[in-house]
This record gives C-alpha cells, sequence and structure tokens, in this order.
C-alpha cells in the first residue's frame, strides 16, 4: 500500500530533493508540506525558489504549505524532515509525541543515546532500536508510538560508507583521517554561500562539521545494546572541512589504519568494497543503489560532476586506494551530499521501514 508522506523544510535544498525523490516514488504520496511562517499559505510552486537542475514536478508545485504544525500532518505514515536545525527541535519532538514517524535531516536527536543515526547503505541493523520500542509501547497499549530516526550527517555518509565493509570484513579501524571537499548545497539555501566567498576560493571551515563527522562515526560504526546505542569510542577520527566550489557531491580524501596486524593487502581492500552489497538492496528497496560502493580505477577520479549520479546519487564513488606511508591505506571519496547524504537516505530509511513492517 501507498503511504502518505509529509516533507518539513521542504522548501529548502534538503526540502527539494526530498520533493524531487517522492513525486513519482512508487512506496510513497507526497500529500503534505511544510515550511515557515514566510512560506505558509502559499503554493509550493510560488513559495519556493527552485534551485534543481530539474523541473518543479507539476503536482507538487500546486500542493498549499503548511506550518509546521502536527495536526496538519496527522494522516502522514511518515515525515521526511529537511528543517532547519535552528529550529527543527521543538516541531519533530512535538510530531513524535504525537504519534508521527519523523526521518530527521536535522543534526539535533542524532547523539540521543535511543535515536539511530541510520546511513541507510550502511547500518540498517540499528533500526532493531525502533522494533524493540515498539512492542515495548503496544505493550503499555500504545498502538502505534512516533518515533523519530536520524540521518546522518552528509559528509559522515561519505566516509562510513566505504569503511564499513571493510570493518566487516577485516576487523576494528584504530585510526581515520579525513579532509573533505563539500559542495556549495551542503550549506543550504537560506541565506547559503554567498556568490563573492565561494568563486575563486575555498573557504577552509564549516561549522560545527569536524565534531560532528568524528562523532557521529563512532555511533553509525558502533552497537546496540537493547534501545541504547553504543558509539565505539576506541576508533580515533580527525577531520578537516572545506567548502569549495562544486555545486552538489561532496569529496573527501580519507586515510585509515587497521587495528589488527597484519592488515589486509590493497587487492583485498579494492576487492572487499566492489563486493558489497547494502542491507537495503538485498530487501529489495527501490531506491537502493545496485552498486553500493563503485570502486574506480582512473588516476584522476572521482570527480563530483562526473561521478555523483551514479546509482542515481544513492551510489559512492571511490578511488586511488592506494597503501598509505603512515597509516595503512589511502583513497577519494565521493558522495552525492543531498541524495545519499540527506533526502536520499531519508527515502531509502523509508523504503526500509516499509520492508521491516515498521510502517
Ligand atoms: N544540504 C545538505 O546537504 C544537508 C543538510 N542537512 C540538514 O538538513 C536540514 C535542512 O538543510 P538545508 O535544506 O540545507 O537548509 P535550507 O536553509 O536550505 O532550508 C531550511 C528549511 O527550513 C525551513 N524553515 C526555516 N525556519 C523555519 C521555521 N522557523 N519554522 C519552520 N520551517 C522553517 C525553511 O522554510 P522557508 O523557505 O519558509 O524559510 C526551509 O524549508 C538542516 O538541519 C541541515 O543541517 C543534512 C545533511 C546534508
Ligand atoms: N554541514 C553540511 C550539511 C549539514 O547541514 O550537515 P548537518 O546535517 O550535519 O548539520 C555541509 O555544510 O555540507
Amino acid at each position: 500500500m501507498v503511504k502518505k508522506a509529509g516533507v518539513l523544510g521542504a522548501t529548502g535544498s534538503v526540502g527539494q530533493r526530498f520533493i524531487l525523490l517522492l513525486s513519482e516514488h512508487p512506496d510513497f504520496e507526497l500529500s503534505v508540506l511544510g515550511a515557515s511562517s514566510r512560506s505558509c499559505g502559499k503554493k509550493y510552486k510560488d513559495a519556493v525558489t527552485w534551485k534543481q537542475t530539474s523541473l518543479l514536478p507539476d503536482a507538487a508545485g500546486e500542493i498549499v504549505v503548511h506550518e509546521c504544525e502536527y495536526e496538519k500532518f496527522k494522516d502522514c505514515d511518515i515525515v521526511f524532515s529537511g528543517l532547519d536545525a535552528d529550529f527543527a527541535g521543538p516541531i519533530e519532538k512535538q510530531f513524535v509525541e504525537n504519534g508521527l514517524v519523523v526521518v530527521s535531516n536535522a543534526k539535533n536527536y542524532r547523539r540521543e543515546t535511543d535515536v539511530p543515526l541510520i546511513v541507510p547503505i550502511v547500518n540498517v541493523e540499528h533500526l532493531a532500536v525502533i522494533d524493540e520500542k515498539i512492542k515495548l509501547s503496544e505493550k503499555n497499549g500504545i498502538k502505534k508510538p512516533g518515533f523519530i530516526v536520524c540521518i546522518s550527517n552528509c559528509s559522515t555518509a561519505g566516509l562510513v560508507a566505504p569503511l564499513k565493509p571493510l570493518i566487516d570484513s577485516f576487523g576494528p579501524l584504530d585510526l581515520i583521517t579525513t579532509t573533505t571537499l563539500q559542495a556549495i548545497s551542503g550549506a543550504g539555501f537560506s541565506p547559503g554561500v554567498p556568490g563573492i566567498d565561494i568563486l575563486d576560493n575555498i573557504v577552509p571551515y564549516i561549522s560545527g562539521e569536524e565534531e560532528k563527522i568524528e562523532w557521529e562515526t563512532k555511533k553509525i560504526l558502533g552497537n546496540f545494546q537493547g534501545q541504547e546505542f553504543k558509539p565505539d569510542f576506541n576508533i580515533k577520527v580527525s577531520a578537516q572541512c572545506n567548502r569549495v566550489a562544486v555545486s552538489d557531491g561532496h569529496t573527501e580524501c580519507i586515510s585509515f589504519k587497521f587495528a589488527n596486524r597484519p592488515a589486509p593487502s590493497l587487492e583485498q581492500v579494492k576487492q572487499c568494497l566492489k563486493n558489497y552489497v547494502c542491507d537495503a538492496y538485498k530487501l529489495g528497496c527501490h531506491s537502493a543503489p545496485k552498486q553500493t560502493i563503485h570502486v574506480l580505477e582512473q588516476n584522476d577520479r572521482p570527480q563530483p560532476r562526473l561521478d555523483r549520479e551514479r546509482d542515481n546519487g544513492y551510489g559512492v564513488s571511490v578511488g586511488r586506494i592506494r597503501e598509505d606511508p603512515i597509516l595503512d591505506f589511502k583513497m577519494v571519496v565521493l558522495s552525492h551530499n543531498t541524495v545519499i547524504g540527506a533526502a536520499g537516505a531519508g527515502i531509502l530509511i523509508g523504503e526500509i521501514l516499509i520492508k521491516k513492517n515498521l510502517i
């Protein structure tokens, strides 16, 4: 059965990507849109400053935008949130308390010990916590409890995607370093990155980003007991983040060292990444990438403009895999920040929730 979907923050960078991905999606019907009081009461086509390279879908353009009040969304089976993090906290909390299922891009609840932080091509197993939550609520007489699932930071998604299969095959990592080259769309549209700052330039600072990558990686690569997540604090992660003049697609130069000796060979690392099939694909999810990790052998790839659309933006590209004279290996990773790093991840999580009968 097709599920009714709402979108919070529908006019923003992530929200617009949600609109594109939900229009003509076989599992979801786009039904309610929410944004700030600046947009509410207007048709979506009049409220939004559309910045996607695909045209605004006609049907979505006619939907009237509401304020982000849960009553307006009460018929939704799932609500995807692309809200500005300054406002997401209380809004999403109120939605969950009133029985709604929220899949959020905002950072506000990512560190809660009982909230799954999901990269849907990496740690689907963490959704077991939701299963437990639902069973417990049902025992207490609550039929359809609300819950929230958080989507990770976009650079964190690109980092953990190739590392998880390596950990599964060769054991834990000891050290990880990443230097990011992040696209402009990652900074959102209100106000967004001013042209004068980014043209002919690189900005070597993104507020809060390094801390998020360093912490979220440990939760996603960690475990859970009962309903509580146990981040893997044994992994040491160091991130340096830069904004570059690219529209979409975050690039990361990553180095890493395994905890166990001897480390695998270069060939074993490449083969492991090539062979990885994510659980979402095994579940038969519509948007799951057929090839989760694209291992590129050309010396000058991946490149954002050429490689970000692999598997419709749900696949991650990895190139220049080589031995590292300080750590074990280094490589360059490219992931689409608003697809597998944000809205696409949300949609894929929604598809997984359906497959697992959690919505
Ligand atoms: N861009 C990316 O690649 C990624 C973004 N994220 C996260 O996703 C979220 C959205 O980011 P992004 O799309 O880039 O941000 P934008 O600034 O582009 O969009 C923000 C959205 O929030 C709405 N909004 C702002 N204030 C309010 C309010 N007071 N009440 C209700 N709605 C409000 C805006 O509506 P209006 O147009 O009416 O002002 C707009 O729809 C953020 O939490 C961000 O950190 C996460 C991963 C990646
Ligand atoms: N900070 C990211 C996007 C983002 O908003 O991340 P988060 O959801 O972790 O706040 C970027 O600039 O590219």
